[in-house]
C-alpha cells in the first residue's frame, strides 16, 4: 500500500466490504494483544482475512489474528478487528489507522479501543482493567501524528481539539456494570501513554512515565483515537494491566510479549461480557442510515 492514502482508497475498501456482507455496523471494536477473543461474542459473524481486503494492511504480531468480523452484539451490529497495526511493524501512522476512517464510511459512530498495556500508577494490579480517561500520545507530541500531512475536510477540520476524548457517559456506563457485574475491585480509570516501541521501557523511561503522571504505557491506540476524533466518532477505551512497568534497579523481573498474551487469556472472559453488555446499553438505532 502507498504511504499516502486518499479518500478514494478508504473509500474502495469501504464499499469492497459493504458488498460482502448485509451487516452495517455503528460500533466498531479493536481488540489489543490477545484479546481477539472479543469477537467471539459477535452473532451471525462475517469474517474477512485482512490479506482478502483490498487495500487493508496486514498484521505480524503474534496474539492479532488479522481478520475483520461483522456480527451482531445484543441485536447491535458491530464489526471487530481481531488484530491492530502498530507503528513498530513498520506501518506508517495513516496506514496503522487505515481502518478507522474506513469504518467512517461503514457508518460507524462509535469505537471502542482495547490494549495490553503495563502499569506504572503504584497501586494497580497485574489484571486490574483500565477504564481509559484520557492518553498522552507520544508520537504525536514529537510530530509522528497520523493526521500530518494535507488535510481531508470531508474526514474532519484541520485542528481537531483533544480534550474530553474518552466519553463520559461511556465511561460512567462502564463503571456500573463492573459494579453489577461484582468485578469492580479490579477496576481503574487512568491516563493511557503511547510510546513507539517495540521494546519495553528503560527503567528511567519508566520513572519518567511515572512522574509524568501515566497510569499504563502501550505501543498502540492513541493514532487510532486521534483519527476516530477527527473524524466526529464517539470514542470508548479499555486497558488491560498485563504487566507491572519495571522501575527499580533493584528489580530482577523483566516482561515479554509471552507474558502479556498470558494475562490477556485470563481475563478473556470479563473483558467480553463487559464489552458486550456496554454495547447493549449504548444508545444507537441499527436501522438508521
Ligand atoms: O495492540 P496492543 O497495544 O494491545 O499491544 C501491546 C503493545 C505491544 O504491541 C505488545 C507488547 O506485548 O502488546
Ligand atoms: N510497555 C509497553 N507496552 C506494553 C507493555 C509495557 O509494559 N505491556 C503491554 N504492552
Amino acid at each position: 500500500m502507498k504511504d499516502q492514502i486518499c479518500y478514494d482508497d478508504y473509500q474502495k475498501t469501504a464499499s469492497w466490504l459493504l458488498s460482502q456482507t448485509q451487516h452495517r455496523p455503528k460500533v466498531a471494536i479493536i481488540c489489543g494483544s490477545g484479546l481477539g477473543m472479543l469477537a467471539d461474542a459477535l452473532k451471525c459473524q462475517d469474517s474477512f482475512p485482512y490479506s482478502d481486503i483490498p487495500g487493508f494492511p496486514q498484521s505480524t504480531v503474534q496474539g492479532h489474528a488479522g481478520r475483520l468480523v461483522f456480527g451482531e452484539l445484543k441485536g447491535k451490529t458491530c464489526v471487530c478487528m481481531q488484530g491492530r497495526f502498530h507503528m513498530y511493524e513498520g506501518h506508517s501512522l495513516c496506514k496503522t489507522t487505515f481502518p478507522v476512517r474506513v469504518f467512517k464510511l461503514l457508518g460507524v459512530e462509535t469505537l471502542i479501543v482495547t490494549n495490553a498495556a503495563g502499569s506504572l500508577a503504584d497501586n494497580y494490579q497485574v489484571g486490574d482493567i483500565m477504564i481509559i480517561k484520557d492518553h498522552i500520545n507520544f508520537p504525536g507530541l514529537a510530530g509522528l501524528n497520523p493526521l500530518n500531512g494535507p488535510n481531508d475536510d470531508k474526514f474532519g477540520p484541520r485542528f481537531p481539539p483533544m480534550s474530553g476524548v474518552y466519553d463520559k457517559d461511556l465511561r460512567k456506563i462502564a463503571f456500573d456494570l463492573c459494579k453489577s457485574m461484582g468485578v469492580s475491585q479490579f477496576v481503574q480509570e487512568g491516563v493511557y501513554c503511547m510510546v513507539g516501541g517495540p521494546n519495553f521501557e528503560s527503567i528511567a523511561e519508566a520513572r519518567l512515565l511515572h512522574r509524568l503522571g501515566v497510569d499504563a504505557v502501550g505501543m498502540s491506540t492513541a493514532p487510532e483515537v486521534v483519527v476516530a476524533t477527527h473524524c466526529g466518532m464517539r470514542v470508548f477505551g479499555l486497558s488491560l494491566i498485563t504487566n507491572k512497568v519495571v522501575k527499580s534497579y533493584d528489580d530482577t523481573e523483566s516482561v515479554n510479549h509471552e507474558a502479556v498474551l498470558e494475562v490477556s487469556k485470563l481475563r478473556s472472559q470479563t473483558l467480553k461480557m463487559l464489552v458486550t453488555e456496554l454495547v447493549s446499553r449504548m444508545d444507537i438505532n441499527n436501522n438508521t442510515g
